[in-house]
């Protein structure tokens, strides 16, 4: 489990060691200064030219004291200030080293010095760290509008993650950039939301050194995006670790418990081994297991007009290894379902999970088939269609028990009919504020799919960033939807069996933590289709049928068979 703070949980935990006087900063410029040799050192052999960038904040400080340092090696190194005024401590530093220093200040910014800062080997981002407020301003957003620098490192595609993946900096030789290097975050990124409020005043890293703890805006889109890779440098912060947090969100009594208190958490692998829950997602059944005890899933989606949703929701959810899978959706559907997969079942029965509406158009019978299933007692994920159909009525029937699975238009959609009108592009911007608050309105477990996926559920926040764009593809939704309702009917079906069948120990799951390993696996569900996972780059295009069939081998690699 990965943990991801604001800028309030850090000053929080900074404060008591700042006035025991621990050098923080001190530790954090060495950190940087590290990075930065290793850095120019992949790209040339020696000497050498560094620009280190200073705003007027200690995120300036942390990068005066590091260029000081630098200054000391055989390298050349230019420190260009566009605060009005600039950490004193460190110009100092700086001032008794052998770097340059250029006042941005008063001066106007050349053509000259863009073009000098844009031919530097290596360029260090220390403008704005966690204490910017709103787009940058001044010089800072002046000359970061003319470097545009601010295009994301490979053509888009995020390098957090839960299971790493990183940019080889090693292999970065475009001459026409530097290698940029932000300090502590990309200047331009809201650390507290992700948000970035003007695409051309920001500047994309290959390589974030973040100190002390991640921070929320480089896990939530868009800033995710401008990070590069990610360093956390451990600077001393005692934050709140996986023990405190288990106390505070797993258990029935935590309604509502959103907000700043827990961090976001973004589940890794190895949580698939070290979570008791999360484990029984993919070991291997025990040895007296039967159909009910390793889950039964039921399918309602698929029309006649799109009856391929129906196939690949109801194929992903069948590759998750449960007990028995039933497709109780559409007649016409459900003799494609039974041509291509005879082990699904199409009679009514027993069943611990539901999804309904993939592939179904918001209406009357769409509505009728989601009020049915929110009326049972049993988990359910809310695709496509049927979130569509919820009319503000429907919505006060929803639990965290429910899984909703919008995309940006329905989020959007939704929010507005619970009174707060958002559009679609309101939604992208502001993805984890807009996530949580349909959590709030609603009380249903929210998973808001897009290329950093939010969950927020009644025990907190997750934002899982697993996945490869090549998963922006017709069905990826499908497939999502039956990994999804496997895993609600894997966990109840385990749950069952501690409870003695009493169906309310459902509510006391953390919903929004399966939610979060079910897209996880769908993430790397992709990447294995891609090649991603087995050692090559990821170049494969594949399809969404091939997606859901990726689901037994990621199982394996989460089980730590490879
Ligand atoms: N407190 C400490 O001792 C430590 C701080 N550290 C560093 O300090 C950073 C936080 O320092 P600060 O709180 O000084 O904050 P920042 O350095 O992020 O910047 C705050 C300054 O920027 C200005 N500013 C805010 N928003 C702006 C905008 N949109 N455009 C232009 N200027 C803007 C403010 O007027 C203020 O002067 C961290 O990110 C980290 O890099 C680390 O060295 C660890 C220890
Ligand atoms: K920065």
């Amino acid at each position: 489990m990965r943990f991801a703070y604001t800028p309030q949980q850090i000053r929080d935990a900074e404060r008591p060691l700042l006035e025991a006087g621990e050098p923080l900063m001190a530790r954090a410029a060495f950190a940087l200064y590290q990075h930065v040799v290793r850095a120019l050192r992949s790209r040339v052999e020696r000497g050498g030219r560094v620009v280190v960038l200073v705003g007027p904040g200690n995120n300036g400080g942390d990068a005066l004291f590091a260029a000081a340092l630098l200054a000391k090696r055989p390298i050349e190194v230019t420190v260009v200030l566009l605060g009005e005024r600039v950490h004193e401590v460190g110009l100092s530093a700086v001032r008794s080293s052998q770097a340059r220093i250029v006042s941005c200040s008063s001066t106007e910014i050349t053509d000259d010095l863009v073009a000098f800062i844009r031919s530097a080997d290596t360029l260090v981002d220390g403008l704005l760290g966690i204490g910017a407020v709103g787009a940058p301003r001044g010089n800072a957003g002046k000359l970061l509008r003319r470097l545009a620098l601010n295009t994301p490192r490979a053509s888009g595609a995020h390098q957090t993650g839960s299971v790493a993946r990183t940019i080889n900096i090693d292999r970065i030789d475009e001459s026409d950039r530097p290698t940029v290097i932000a300090v502590d975050v990309p200047s331009g990124v809201n650390c507290a939301t992700g948000q970035v409020q003007d695409r051309n005043s920001i500047l994309a890293a290959d390589l974030t050194v973040t100190f002390g703890a991640l921070k929320v805006g480089l896990v939530a889109a868009p800033g995710c995006f401008y990070a590069g890779t990610i360093e956390t440098v451990d600077i001393g912060l005692e934050l709140l670790g996986p023990t405190s947090i288990s106390g505070m969100g797993d258990g029935a009594g935590t309604d509502r418990l959103v907000g700043n208190e827990i961090p976001i958490r973004e589940l890794e692998a190895s949580d698939f081994r070290s979570d008791p829950l999360l484990r029984e997602l993919v070991e291997r059944p025990a040895p007296d297991a039967h159909k009910y005890t390793r889950g039964v899933a039921a399918v309602l989606s698929g029309t006649a007009r799109f009856p391929g949703a129906g196939v690949l929701a109801t194929s992903a959810a069948l590759h998750s290894g449960l007990g028995m899978i039933r497709y109780l959706g559409a007649a016409a559907v459900a003799e494609r379902v039974t041509a291509a997969m005879p082990e699904i079942v199409t009679v009514p029965g027993r069943v611990q999970a539901w999804t309904v509406g993939s592939g179904y158009e918001p209406g009357d019978a769409t509505r009728r088939a989601v009020l049915e299933v929110l009326g049972q007692p049993e988990a359910a994920v809310i695709d496509a269609g049927a979130i569509a159909s919820l009319t503000y009525e429907d919505t006060t029937s929803l639990h965290a028990r429910h899984i909703l699975t919008p995309h940006a238009g329905e989020l959007a959609v939704l929010l507005t009919r619970l009174g707060t009108p958002a559009s679609r592009t309101d939604v992208e911007d502001n993805l984890l504020s807009v996530t949580r608050t349909a959590h709030e309105l609603t009380g249903a477990t929210i998973v808001a799919k897009g290329p950093a996926t939010v969950i927020a559920g009644r025990n907190g926040t997750y934002i899982q960033n697993d996945g490869t764009p090549r998963l922006a593809t017709a069905g990826s939704g499908d497939v999502l939807a039956g990994i999804l309702v496997a895993a609600a009917a894997r966990v109840v079906a385990e749950v069952e069996q501690t409870s003695g069948g009493d169906v309310s120990a459902n509510d006391h799951i953390d919903w929004a933590k399966i939610a979060a390993a079910g897209v996880m696996l769908h993430g790397l569900a992709g990447r294995l289709a891609a090649g991603e996972l087995l050692g090559d780059s990821g170049s494969r295009p594949f399809s969404a049928s091939q997606v859901a069939l990726a689901v037994p081998g990621v199982h394996a690699y989460l089980a730590g068979d490879r």
